[in-house]
């Protein structure tokens, strides 16, 4: 088997091209890092710290690496088994067209083998937004050829992967947490499932797209933001913190309460998860930035994401919310000099105010209760700060 990854970031390298290589599928990645790209194909190999209580080195070898722009992307769309992706959800629409390309090609070419595309990011079926993307792209002639050929499969990713410490002495290295899963929509597949070890097959994917997105990634967003905020760097100093501990805890298991709700989730079970989840944050042999984990605060803001979709849900079923207000405004302080979206957050502050600034981001209505309470906590957060 072959496949085609988009994305050789950390969760590029550090998770999925290393289930796909373990596999012992032939892996291509695609990236516009030229340093990254030049030296995947000068040693065709990488070290994989897996750090916990079983540390180990592994290596994932035999991979090459081709620029994302290039033509050979569209070659490889042609052949390969598989497709994935890991280069954040803004990029879709990005390698979209030639995805697109590559498609027509293969149609042409007359490769009837069935093609499943993945795309594994931090959000709610990226791979159908995905697929969106390259429908646009694609001339309408192909379409019935593409939807009878081409898997376009929804996935749910979790493995913490922030960038590694080598990075200077050694570009490739990738340190990872052991805890990984890769949940699949088994419904969305075309052909023979593919055997890899690490990926499981589902048929209730949303469940567990909403389970991770608004757990994990609920309270791994609050401990950055109140760690940003309460002087910690670092996502473990934030989390080691009382204070933050208890709202991101709470805020876990507010969004929790709709998700039981939702979909009928084990209360007991879901408690267990939610504890493991503030292990993993504290994770001694991980160094996780919190600038990094609160990048993008306008996405994070965003109305299907992870602070402002589990608020609605509190709202529709009449449950409590406090913790995610806080969470919500301590968002709202955000600041980085790398990230344009904490800079365009801070413009449309300083222009418009909370109010409107929270309304216009998140889609909640201005005039609405929540929206009193989250300017509330902003400014409360406002008063407090140094
Ligand atoms: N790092 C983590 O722990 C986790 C990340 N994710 C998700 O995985 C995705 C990737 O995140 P990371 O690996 O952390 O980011 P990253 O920044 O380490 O990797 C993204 C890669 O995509 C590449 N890229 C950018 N534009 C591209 C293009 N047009 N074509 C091909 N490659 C391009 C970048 O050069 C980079 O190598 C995001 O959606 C993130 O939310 C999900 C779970 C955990
Ligand atoms: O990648 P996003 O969506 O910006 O979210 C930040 C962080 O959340 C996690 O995906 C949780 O695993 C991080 O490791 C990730 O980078």
């Amino acid at each position: 088997m072959k496949a085609l990854h988009f994305g050789a970031g950390n969760i590029g390298r550090g998770f999925i091209g290393k289930l796909l290589a373990d596999a012992g599928i032939q892996l291509t990645f695609a990236d516009v890092n030229q340093a990254v790209l030049d030296a995947l194909n000068a040693h065709k190999e990488y070290r994989v710290k897996v750090v916990g209580e079983d540390a180990q080195v592994e290596m994932v070898k035999g991979v090459d690496a081709i620029n994302s722009t290039s033509e050979a992307v569209i070659s490889k769309i042609a052949q390969v088994d598989i497709v994935t992706t890991a280069v954040g959800p803004q990029i879709l629409e990005r390698i979209a067209p030639g995805i697109a390309k590559g498609l027509a090609k293969r149609s042409d070419s007359g490769n009837t083998c069935p093609l499943n595309i993945i795309a594994c990011e931090n959000m709610v079926r990226g791979t159908s937004q995905l697929k969106m993307h390259v429908l646009k792209a694609l001339p309408t002639q192909y379409r019935d050829w593409v939807e009878a050929h081409v898997g376009f499969v929804d996935s749910a990713v979790d493995r913490i992967v922030p960038p590694s410490e080598s990075i200077n002495s050694d570009p490739l290295e990738v340190t990872v947490e052991t805890f990984s899963e890769w949940i699949v929509d088994k419904t969305q597949f075309k052909g023979k499932f593919p055997q890899i070890s690490g990926m499981e097959l589902t048929d209730n994917l949303m469940a567990f797209v909403e389970r991770k997105l608004f757990t994990l990634n609920t309270g791994h967003a609050i401990t950055a933001y109140l760690g940003q905020l309460n002087g910690h760097n670092t996502i473990r100093d934030a989390i080691l913190d009382n204070k933050v501990r208890a709202i991101v805890r709470g805020a876990m298991e507010e969004s929790g309460a709709v998700l039981i709700r939702r979909y009928d989730f084990d209360p007991a079970k879901h408690a267990a998860y939610i504890k493991k989840i503030i292990s993993r944050f504290e994770n001694p042999y991980l160094i996780d930035d919190v600038e990094r984990v609160g990048r993008q605060p306008l996405r994070k803001l965003s109305s299907g994401d992870r602070l402002i979709k589990p608020i609605l849900g509190t709202l529709a079923y009449h449950l409590p919310h406090s913790n995610l207000v806080t969470g919500i405004a301590a968002a709202m302080h955000y600041h980085s000099d790398q990230d344009p979206q904490a800079q365009e957050l801070a413009s449309l502050l300083a222009e418009k105010g909370p109010q409107e600034t929270i309304a216009q981001i998140s889609g909640l209505d201005s005039k609405s209760e929540v929206v009193t309470d989250i300017v509330k906590a902003y400014k409360a957060i406002n008063k407090c700060a140094p």
